[in-house]
């Protein structure tokens, strides 16, 4: 039988997520490609790929698709060593990263005849990375950017975006240049400023340790992003730099509205700020996931007793309840332990609650 050869170049959360989706699909083979021999061992002992190779050539040979899954600042690497190789004719190349402008222009700067690039940008994630994170549902009921450059044939096109149904995604057509303005301020701004608000409390912490201690809850919620990776977030920012300078400026001139209104004791004008972001966010969708992905968090008191983590991530597991993370807070032998589950989707939270709560357990949100 004839098989589709999809090749994943950096098996990471968005590379192993995107595999998870293809892997054991009727006719589709999964190829994944590393860069050191430990990882090739470890995509096949999670069972992410149906095969994995340290060699390029390898992977690329016969491919039908490839997604390069790397960080931002190795796609043009990436692009310009697979386009050297003799790949299928009519191979679709596609990559996953979170600036579209750069690999857009990088791609037309080459001459492709036999086969096609088409960028892309799954607009879901979260602060994990690596294979140990990924997950098939994570693109789930979110946005799947594509960036076709002008001329790209309807039916490579839509065989990408066949293949891409995959993921339960919905695919939306983006200009790359646009893609990034709107994404700079809709996701790269709010990891900038997370980084920033934490680390202005983490110096303030080096003077009283309850600024840590009181920020549990709601700070740590609104930071989360903060917790992502530091080389990805690097190559996005630096990949997305004039952009992210001229939103800088702008938020700059917010702050120092905010300075003002501040100064001058202006609390109608603090008011008229607070209304306005209100309106706007009720304006904001709800149902359908964004690309900051919320948690859905669920607390329980645990009593301090061998094997009853196992114990609860079976009985969720039994039920098909999805958990997303599980961390225990804190535990000494003198109090119960808090531990906490998240969840990425909200029906999951709330079978859990019922469940946990129907064993006795004390649960809290
Ligand atoms: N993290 C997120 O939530 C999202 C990330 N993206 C994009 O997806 C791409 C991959 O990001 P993640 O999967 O989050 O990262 P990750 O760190 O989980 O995966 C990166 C992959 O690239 C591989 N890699 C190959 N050569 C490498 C090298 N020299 N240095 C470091 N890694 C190397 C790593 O082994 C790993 O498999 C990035 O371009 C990112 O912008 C897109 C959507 C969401
Ligand atoms: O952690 C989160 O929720 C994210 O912000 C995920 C994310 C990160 C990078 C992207 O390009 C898209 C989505």
């Amino acid at each position: 039988m004839n098989t589709t050869k999809i090749a994943i170049f950096g098996v990471g959360l968005i590379g192993g997520s995107l595999a998870l989706c293809f892997k054991g699909k009727p006719g589709l083979t999964v190829v994944g490609h590393a860069h050191l021999p430990e990882l090739a061992d470890k995509y096949m002992s999670r069972g992410v790929v149906d095969a994995a190779t340290l060699s390029m050539e390898e992977a690329a040979l016969d491919a039908d698709f490839i997604f390069l899954c790397v960080p931002v600042g190795m796609l043009e690497e990436y692009l310009d060593r697979l386009s050297a190789l003799p790949l299928k004719k009519g191979c679709i190349i596609t990559d996953v990263g979170s600036t579209k402008a750069s690999i857009a222009q990088a791609a037309r700067a080459h001459d492709f005849k036999d086969f096609y690039f088409i960028g892309g940008h799954p607009m879901a994630g979260s602060e994990r990375s690596g294979v140990e994170a990924a997950t098939p549902l994570l693109f789930e009921n979110a946005y799947y950017v594509l960036t076709p450059p002008p001329g790209t044939p309807d039916h490579a096109y839509d065989a990408l975006a066949q293949l891409l149904s995959y993921t339960r995604a919905q695919i939306v057509k983006v200009d790359p240049v646009l893609h990034d303005e709107i994404v700079g301020a809709i996701s790269h701004l709010p990891h900038i400023i997370a980084v920033a608000l934490v680390n202005q409390v983490c110096d303030y912490n080096h003077s009283n340790s309850l600024y840590r201690l009181l920020a549990a809850g709601g700070f740590r919620d609104i930071t989360r992003i903060a917790s992502s990776d530091p080389l990805i977030w690097r190559d996005i920012l630096l990949g997305n730099k004039n952009v992210l300078l001229r939103q800088l400026k702008d938020w700059n001139e917010g702050i120092a509205a905010f300075v003002e209104m501040l100064e001058e004791g202006d609390g109608q004008a603090i008011q008229e700020a607070f209304a306005k972001a209100n309106d706007f966010r009720s304006e904001l969708p709800e149902r359908r996931k964004g690309m900051i992905t919320p948690s859905f968090d669920l607390y329980l008191d645990v009593p301090d007793t061998p094997g009853i983590i196992g114990k609860i991530a079976t009985e969720l597991g039994v039920r098909h309840i999805n958990l997303s993370n599980m961390q225990i807070i804190e535990s000494r032998e003198d109090v119960p332990g808090i531990l906490r589950l998240s969840f990425r989707q909200e029906h999951d939270l709330e079978r859990a609650k019922e469940l946990l709560q129907s064993m006795s357990y004390q649960v809290s949100q």
